[in-house]
């Protein structure tokens, strides 16, 4: 039996603004205190999918037990619980905080405080949770970690005076962390003579293990061969294997109260498990469960079609693998008369949408078309009754539509000033009611409320390219409110094309009807004939472009007998055929699905 005393036991989360350096912070710590020889440490470890080293971005969350000797002569363990960073996770970053007693609040002293150090710190406070304030990239020339420590007392109101201030880079500073660690957080409180009583953390599948799950012990003892019950579950489970990670994983015979670790059971799916969810003594269990969360729901929608028909078996497939592992994405069939047969599937957002299409085209070499991404509207009908719409090509006869209702969001700004101006003015075209601004140091911070069908397409790129990337943003799902929205439809020669139609504001259309021609005129590429590209709400057309025909040969261009420029065009003509889809007619090349949604304004 291991008997780990719970004042040796320090629970952590780190949280902080995307790029500050949380990723590198956890393996310097991994490091520090010997989890892994040099030669097993890899840049980055805990970012463990290769999209999301290349992305640089932390998907899933992670915990590693640390064995810490400090300066008291004491040997701790540390449960490091690494968390996402990006918007679409924030669930993540919820659930991972609740399994801690603290958190170090990782700030970039070179950038200071931006809309998702506030996010996560808040959810930090909300959480109870003891907060270490660390100044990271000191080695910058640019760091400037004395205002920096004003600006965290200033706008997020705790005491920043003894902030630890490191380089997670070059390791300066690495080993104060680990003593403010021990130090400055308090050990976790449990009761290990009481029934088990345990927080389901995270599930995942694993090809030789079966589906693990990560729990973090509140009372009792979670022991090998017990028979454990998962509450709101309603199901009883044998527990095969217990132990933790180091990041490597260690089997041990129990974990005791204040541990984090994993057990795994004959549990079929991840979808089996509920995060969240309290796991008990099948015969002694708890009286009280834990609060719970709130599953994560997913807000975007869109349709995955095979490029190539013959593929919808495969992508089924594939789909299913990927689910394994993330709950949070859902699918359904779905047809289309123009693409035939795929699925509509359900993100947390736009990057979430990315990235599963990218792990889909990539680790299972499928060929994909996404349609318009569409948020989830409610509608209620002139017969009193409410639907949900999720495709726009769903939508209802505008006769027995009394009312649409669309998500709102709350959104936090933070950009220097210089490029407030032009902030402001995207926001007030993206239809957003401003609600705040006030500063934080020399720069504005506003909180605008916005309409999300405004927001997912290209809002964020967007605001990163008029201010240089230097404006951060962070948003959370408010609630639906009736709007003047209609369905606009493209047209293609003539014929209505499902994947291209969306539910826009009335006051947009005509703007999103015109740059989709524009761009769509640009992306189809020109044919025999002449192929009109129309905009239309319900019968009426509010922007045409037309392609016009072209000639036969295309090698007759190439004047002359150049026979490699020839050559290369025909191979060019081919590469493009390979990734159309034929509309009636008209041959429409994938990437126009995605492109002629990206405004430019
Ligand atoms: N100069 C300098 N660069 C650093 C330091 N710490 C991290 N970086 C760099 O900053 C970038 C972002 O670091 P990450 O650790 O990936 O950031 P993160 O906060 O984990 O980002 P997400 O995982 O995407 O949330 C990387 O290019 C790091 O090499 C530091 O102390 N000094």
């Amino acid at each position: 039996m291991s008997t780990v005393p719970q004042d040796n036991i320090r629970n952590f989360s780190i949280v902080a603004h995307i790029d500050h350096g949380k990723s590198t912070l956890a393996d310097r710590l991994i490091q520090a205190t010997g989890g892994l020889t040099d030669r097993e440490m890899k840049e980055q470890v805990l970012d463990s999918m290769d999209i999301e080293r290349e992305r640089g971005i932390t998907i899933k969350a992670q915990t590693v037990r640390l064995d810490y000797k400090a300066k008291d002569g004491k040997t701790y363990i540390l449960n490091l619980m690494d968390t996402p960073g990006h918007v679409d996770f924030a669930y993540e970053v919820s659930r991972s905080l609740a399994a801690c007693e603290g958190a170090l609040l990782v700030v970039d002293a070179s950038q200071g405080v931006e809309a998702q150090t506030l996010a996560n710190v808040y959810q930090a406070i909300d959480n109870d949770l003891e907060i270490v304030p660390i100044l990271n990239k000191i080695d910058l020339p640019a760091a400037e970690p004395d205002r920096i420590k004003a600006q965290i007392e200033e706008v997020i109101g705790i005491d920043a005076s003894d902030a630890v201030l490191i380089s997670a880079k070059t390791g300066i500073g690495i080993p104060d962390v680990l003593e403010a660690v021990v130090t400055r957080l308090p050990p976790p409180k449990g009761d290990p003579d009481a029934p088990l009583k345990a927080l389901l953390v995270d599930s995942w599948y694993d090809a030789y293990l079966g589906v693990i799950v990560l729990v973090r012990i509140i009372d009792g003892r979670l022991k090998k061969g017990a028979r454990i019950r998962m509450m709101r579950a309603d199901a009883v489970y044998e527990v095969e294997r217990v132990g933790y990670f180091t990041p490597k994983l260690v089997p041990v015979d129990d974990l005791g109260p204040g541990e984090i670790g994993f057990f795994t059971g004959s549990i079929k799916e991840v979808a089996d498990t509920r995060v969240g969810d309290t796991i008990t003594d099948d015969k002694k269990p708890t009286a009280e469960p834990l609060p719970g969360f709130r599953p994560a729901q997913p807000v975007v929608f869109c349709g995955l079609f095979p490029a190539d028909a013959a593929q919808f078996e495969e992508l089924r497939a594939a789909m299913g693998r990927l689910r394994l592992n993330d709950a949070s994405f859902s699918f359904e069939m779905e047809s289309s008369a123009a693409l035939g047969f795929g699925f509509r599937c359900g993100f947390l957002g736009l990057l979430h949408l990315e990235i599963i299409q990218e792990r889909l085209e990539r680790e299972f070499n499928l060929d994909l078309i996404a349609t318009a991404p569409s948020v989830i509207y409610k509608i209620t009908l002139t017969d009193g009754s409410e639907v949900e719409l999720h495709n726009p090509a769903d939508m209802p006869d505008v006769m027995k539509i009394r009312e649409i209702s669309e998500p709102w969001i709350r959104a936090t700004i933070l950009t220097p000033d210089e490029y407030l101006g032009a902030i402001l003015k995207l926001c007030q075209e993206r239809r957003g009611i401003q609600s705040d601004l006030s500063y934080v140091g020399s720069r504005a911070m506003v909180t605008y409320d916005l309409p999300l069908n405004e927001v997912v397409f290209d809002f964020y790129d967007r605001l990163k390219s008029i201010s240089k990337g230097y404006a951060s943003f962070d948003y959370h799902l408010t609630d639906h409110k009736p709007g003047d929205l209609v369905k606009l439809q493209i047209l293609v020669n003539a014929e209505p094309v499902d994947a291209l139609s969306m539910l826009v504001h009335r006051t947009q259309a005509e703007r999103r009807g015109r740059a989709m021609c524009e761009k769509l005129k640009d992306l189809i590429p020109q044919h025999l004939f002449v192929i009109p590209i129309q905009a239309a709400i319900g019968g009426k057309i509010i922007a045409r472009e037309t392609v016009r025909a072209m000639r036969k040969d295309v090698t007759a261009k190439c004047y002359g007998g150049d026979i490699t420029r020839k050559r290369k065009l025909l191979d060019k003509q081919k590469e493009g055929k390979r990734k159309m889809r034929q509309f009636g007619k008209v041959d429409i090349p994938q990437e126009a699905f995605i492109a002629a949604l990206k405004m430019d304004d």
